[in-house]
């Protein structure tokens, strides 16, 4: 991709910029009179949301992220897509589908009447990826960079054929302190625990999180919370289109494991994310589409 001409065609004077990021990917600037924002081309990915009156960013990226071509960027909002988790048909696919460790292409860049800043990404099938995923299909990602942050990820069948989605926005909200954190909005929600083999359980008060968790939430409200008290901070989740929700931290050993990870990084983030997954598949008909959305607000407390 040929930064001048992405500047010449897609960018907002003072407001949006492209340049080369880490792994020489191309990524996007965004500072307006609402916020501050990075998207990597790479992944179709927000590394970075701040809003003006927040003094904290938003995102947790790790500092030994990769940023390699075939590799996700651990941190911010990757995708997972066309499946969430493992390979739902055991062939051997990565898990998370194939999305995240893709260069997607720009489609518009565009200002609200209210100042906000629009960037939209896609991604169609082309022979390899129809070699890992046989179908057709038409991905675009919004982002709305405002006061709040609003992601919009639609899936258009482009194919003759209907075919089954899972995925999620794998969003790793920054925390201050794991261990006085709070999840909310779920109390009382059955989950399954990847923790302990897939079984099912149900929530009892807000999540507090004091080892591995590793669930996914089954009918679950579009308003979730984390509230950080040591940020001083709320992150509102407003959610459509999906009934499922992931809650996910590695605790220490997995941190310790994970090449991209510092060992102590479990206490710096946890991930909320809006999804679509375990029985929440989704099956797309032929020319239509399906939306997915979430709208993430930091209120200081
Ligand atoms: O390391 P990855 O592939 O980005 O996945 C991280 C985690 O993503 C979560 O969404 C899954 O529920 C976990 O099981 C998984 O470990």
């Amino acid at each position: 991709m040929n930064i001048e001409q992405l500047n010449a065609d897609y960018g907002i004077a003072d407001q949006l910029q492209f340049s080369l990021g880490q792994g020489d990917f191309p990524i996007i600037k965004i500072n307006n009179a609402h916020a501050q924002a990075m998207i990597s081309v790479y992944g179709g990915q927000v590394l970075s949301y701040r809003p003006t009156s927040a003094p904290e960013d938003l995102m947790f990226i790790s500092e030994q992220a990769y940023y390699q071509t075939g590799k996700a960027i651990k941190g911010g909002t990757p995708i997972c897509w066309p499946w969430f988790g493992p390979d739902p048909e055991s062939l051997g696919r990565a898990s998370h589908g194939f999305v995240r460790n893709r260069l997607w292409t720009v489609q518009s860049t565009s200002t609200t009447p209210s100042q906000e800043i629009k960037v939209k990404l896609g991604l169609v099938d082309t022979p390899e990826t129809r070699d890992i995923w046989p179908h057709s299909f038409d991905l675009s990602i919004e982002f709305t960079i405002g006061s709040t942050l609003k992601i919009e990820l639609i899936t258009h069948n482009t194919g003759e054929q209907p075919f089954s989605i899972t995925q999620a926005l794998h969003t790793y909200f920054q925390v201050g302190d794991i261990a006085p954190l709070r999840v909310k909005g779920l109390e009382g929600a059955a989950y399954i625990d990847k923790v302990d083999g897939g079984v099912q359980k149900q929530q009892s008060g807000e999540i507090a999180i004091a080892e591995e968790v590793d669930r996914i939430y089954l009918g679950v409200s579009p308003a979730l919370a984390v509230e950080d008290p040591t940020l001083n901070r709320r992150i509102e989740i407003t959610a459509s289109g999906s009934q499922t929700a992931v809650v996910w931290n590695p605790w220490v050993d997995n941190s310790t494991k994970m090449a991209d990870l510092k060992d102590d990084d479990y206490q710096k983030f946890v991930c909320v994310e809006t999804a679509n997954a375990a029985n929440e598949v989704i099956e797309i008909q032929s020319g239509t589409a399906y939306s997915l959305t979430a709208d993430y607000r930091i209120v200081q407390l």
